[in-house]
């Protein structure tokens, strides 16, 4: 068992916030752990807006089997997954991931534009709302992470992530039922296999006392949890979202930025090879969480953003090496990238083709 991960804590929206040292922190803890905790205050995304989506997720999987079964994922990366349809370790993992899931593409005028479950066709502009919501906070930290980086020009992550054009981003609802819905799980299952992301930046929403997440610390050799409430966020109203580094703006900066290991265990008592949940949280109940995978417009080439400090860097290799094997950047387009990450681990869905 090691200590929890020291991940910094950031208010990027208090009062006269420093805008060069906010993107400053940024961009030192992106490179230290690749993740970060943004404090949420309502200011960015509502805490009504994320108390509703939470309701809205739960409705979505206690719907019948066939109606979720009517909207099953396709290669489009849209619809509903269930157990062990994903499974995001397939070297390490026995089975597939121990969880549902729910990608929501795009909307058009607050309507989807996929099979959705009855239970949530009264919620369609609700969801649009929170997804263009996650969409507007993930560009801002994109021309944060530029100025941080002294990106020339700034903007160059955010320009390419105009909410206009086809892209990657997805809005995925999370369902992990709770242990004793699945007595069939060895002491060696995990409930998400060990991934880093496949977009730009990944939106985390999680709720108080569900414990699970899990990152492979910066020296790589351990896996420390990731409390969803850390020191100094108790009394917020809601807890931090929490920010991760994708594969692609680690490619983009050379792997200056971390696209960091993680992945959801049962983390019984010294359980599995879990760390153990993190004191006043439990993975007993069912876990629900919300991740909002930002991906920037689909044509978009992974070359390096013009920056003297990522010119300089020259770790992407010893990335590679230390345990994300998608770490080295190889010059792709973004779409290109997610459709290798998706034959990679939706392993039904594309058996027999070329993997
Ligand atoms: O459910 C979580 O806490 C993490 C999920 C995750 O890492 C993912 O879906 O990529
Ligand atoms: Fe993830």
């Amino acid at each position: 068992m090691s200590g929890i991960a020291a991940i910094p804590v950031i208010d990027i929206s208090a009062e006269g916030t420093d805008e060069a040292q906010i993107a400053k922190e940024l961009v030192d803890a992106a490179v230290e752990y690749g993740f970060v905790y943004v404090k949420n205050t309502g200011r960015d995304i509502s805490v009504e807006q994320v108390e509703n989506a939470f309701n809205v997720s739960r409705a979505l999987f206690s719907s019948p089997l066939e109606d979720k079964q009517r909207c099953k994922i396709e290669k489009n990366n849209r619809g509903w997954s269930g157990m062990h349809t994903e499974t995001l370790d397939p070297k390490t993992q026995r089975v597939g991931d121990f969880k549902e899931g729910f990608n929501f593409g795009d909307f058009v005028n607050g309507k989807a534009t996929q099979p959705i479950p009855r239970s949530i066709e009264p919620h369609q502009a609700e969801i649009a709302a929170f997804g263009e919501a996650c969409h507007t906070l993930c560009r801002r930290l994109m021309l944060l992470f530029g100025i941080g980086l002294s990106a020339d020009p700034p903007d160059f992550f955010t320009k390419a992530h105009s909410p206009d054009e086809p892209s990657g981003s997805t809005l995925r609802f999370l369902y992990y039922p709770p242990p004793s819905a699945t007595p069939e799980a060895k002491d060696s299952d995990v409930r998400a296999g060990a991934h880093s992301d496949y977009g730009s930046v990944t939106l985390l929403f999680r709720l108080k006392g569900q414990a699970g997440l899990e990152i492979l610390t910066p020296d790589n050799k351990t896996w420390a949890p990731v409390p969803v409430c850390p020191p100094g966020t108790e009394n917020d109203p809601s807890p931090p979202i929490l920010v991760n580094i994708g594969d692609l703006l680690s490619y983009w900066t050379n792997g200056l930025l971390r696209s960091t290991v993680h992945r959801v265990t049962f983390g019984g008592p010294g359980g599995a090879n879990g760390a153990g949940p993190t004191t006043g949280e439990s993975t007993a109940d069912p876990r629900y969480s919300i991740a909002y995978f930002c991906h920037p417009v689909a044509t978009t080439r992974l070359t390096a953003v013009p920056s003297e400090r990522v010119e300089k860097f020259q770790g992407s290799l010893d990335d590679a090496e230390a345990g994300n094997p998608y770490a080295e950047r190889k010059v792709l387009t973004a779409d290109e990238h997610l459709q290798m990450r998706l034959q990679a681990t939706y392993l039904q869905l594309y058996s027999g083709e070329g993997k």
